[in-house]
């Protein structure tokens, strides 16, 4: 079998969750978290569209990344910052784990650490995703992106390794070190399943010299998954 009607059909699948989630959660008047990443960028492309045939007004987002950012202006859609607006009524982001719980991993992007402030200031954080995302147990699937200084990173690995970790240094199209929007390295991180991922974020929340991670706990409040049998919400 050809893997490109997969794909197709995956992006089909991303399209309908983003659209669903932003026809669903946002309203007028409302600041809106936009996340990053090919299913976040459908819900931008949809709120653009609403936007533009008035059917949604007032709208302001806050995008999670450098690219997200330039997405929305391209669209159309105004931005603004956390700066200005520390309270979000609602962000919508893709993920690319999605564990029973909702607890996610993220960060396959690299924007973790922005998608995470941005999630952290929102009343509501809707994901949402295509049902490849959807994993028993976090690890299964992915690994975990962790956000590391360049300073000492060599400390960082070990430090990783020394937790289970397998770790990759993220590269990229170039081969070269991946950069966060703030200049610093990821680090994927192969634990294998993750039994108890709170104790795991503890200790890289702990950790000087990692400044971010994609273990993403209590903080989805919905989920938005679609698939062959159509779209489906979840709430936590
Ligand atoms: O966390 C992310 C970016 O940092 C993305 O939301 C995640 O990687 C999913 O991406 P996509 O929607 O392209 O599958």
């Amino acid at each position: 079998m050809s893997q490109q009607p997969d794909r197709e059909a995956t992006a089909r699948h991303k399209q309908a969750a983003a659209e669903w989630a932003v026809e669903g959660f946002v309203q007028p008047g409302m600041v809106v978290g936009l996340g990053t990443g090919s299913t976040a960028a459908f819900a931008v492309q949809r709120l653009a569209t609403l936007l533009a045939q008035g059917r949604l007004r007032d709208v302001v987002g806050v995008p999670t990344s450098r690219a997200t950012e330039a997405l929305a202006r391209s669209l159309g859609v105004p931005v603004s910052t956390l700066e200005a607006h520390p309270v979000l009524d609602v962000t919508i982001d893709g993920a690319d784990e999605v564990a029973p719980d909702l607890s996610l991993i993220k960060g396959g992007g690299g924007a973790l650490l922005r998608e995470k402030i941005v999630a952290q200031a929102s009343e509501r954080v809707v994901i949402v995703v295509d049902a490849g995302k959807l994993s028993p147990v976090l690890g299964t699937r992915w690994p975990v992106p962790v956000e590391v200084l360049s300073f000492g990173w060599r400390s960082q690995a070990r430090f990783l390794e020394a937790l289970g970790a397998r770790v990759t240094v993220r590269a990229d199209a170039q081969g070269e070190p991946f950069r966060t929007d703030q200049g610093n390295l990821v680090f994927d991180c192969a634990f294998g399943p993750i039994g108890a991922p709170a104790p795991l974020a503890v200790r890289l929340g702990a950790r000087a010299g990692i400044v971010g991670h994609g273990l993403f706990l209590d903080l989805a409040t919905d989920l938005v998954v679609a698939g062959p049998q159509g779209v489906e919400h979840r709430a936590r």
